[in-house]
């Protein structure tokens, strides 16, 4: 795969109000990249994610995530950045009152989607590739921690973005299920988007290899790039 950097930071600083969280960041990351984030608690790893989606604002350095010019990007034109990442938290943050179905029809209606039938299509063939091909009707409280989350991986996933933003999205699910959680995330990565995963699981660390931010001290170690995912010890096509 070529390389093509799709998120590129340029000596930034990253405050929280006041508060200087952050700085030097320098750091060019690459489509088809799986990337850890590893800190401390406070460290700044969600302040550095909230800053490549527009959450907070960056007024010290540069910054360009998928062709959005950080500093320029003014609060209303958010929403467009928005659409070229999907984000996952670590409590999932699905709406409990409906379906995994309307779950995702609530975010594709919300980002310009029209045709029922394009969006019914579009939703069985995400939920196929996470695993859930049969469970759209179901509830978000009628499925398992690891099942939610793999819907909440569907939404990111709704508008072909080219960048995944993981804060701690295996903090709540036990091992086996943080495994298959990230085997999903990883074969994201090694079809072609920058995936970045926030968390303190250093076992998962050691088992998918991928490039490590270490956030100490006030900045980022940008680690070593690669441009390619390495693949995993006990590599699975099938997420299942
Ligand atoms: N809303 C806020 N107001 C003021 N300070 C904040 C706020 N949110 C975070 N901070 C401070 O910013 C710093 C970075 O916090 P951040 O949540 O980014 O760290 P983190 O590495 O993600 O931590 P964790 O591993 O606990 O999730 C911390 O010192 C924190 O206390």
């Amino acid at each position: 795969m070529a390389s093509e950097t799709i998120i590129d930071l340029t000596n930034v600083q990253v405050f929280i109000k006041k508060h200087l969280v952050l700085s030097n960041v320098s750091i060019q990351i690459n489509k088809g990249e799986f990337v850890f984030l590893v800190g401390k608690n406070g460290s700044g790893k969600s302040s550095f994610l909230k800053t490549l989606y527009g959450e907070l604002k960056l007024e010290h350095g540069e910054g360009n995530v998928a062709g959005f010019n950080l500093k320029e990007l003014k609060r209303k034109k958010v929403p467009f950045l928005r659409r070229e990442i999907g984000i996952v938290f670590q409590d999932f943050q699905l709406l409990t009152d409906r379906s995994v179905n309307d779950n995702l029809k609530f975010v594709m209606k919300a980002t310009g989607w029209k045709e029922k039938r394009k969006m019914e299509e579009a939703i069985q063939e995400l939920l196929t590739k996470v695993g859930l091909g049969t469970k759209g009707f179901k509830f978000p409280h009628e499925l398992s921690g690891g099942e939610q989350q793999r819907v909440a991986i569907a939404r990111a996933l709704v508008n072909d973005p080219d960048i995944i933003l993981a804060d701690e999205p295996t903090g709540n699910l036990d091992p086996e299920t943080s495994n298959e959680i990230m085997k999903l995330l990883f074969s994201i990565a090694q079809n072609g988007k920058a995936v970045l995963m926030a968390t303190h699981d250093y076992e998962l660390m050691a088992k998918f290899p991928g490039r490590k931010l270490s956030f100490e001290k006030g900045t980022i170690d940008p680690g070593i790039a690669k441009v390619e995912v390495p693949n995993e010890k006990n590599a699975s096509q099938s997420i299942d």
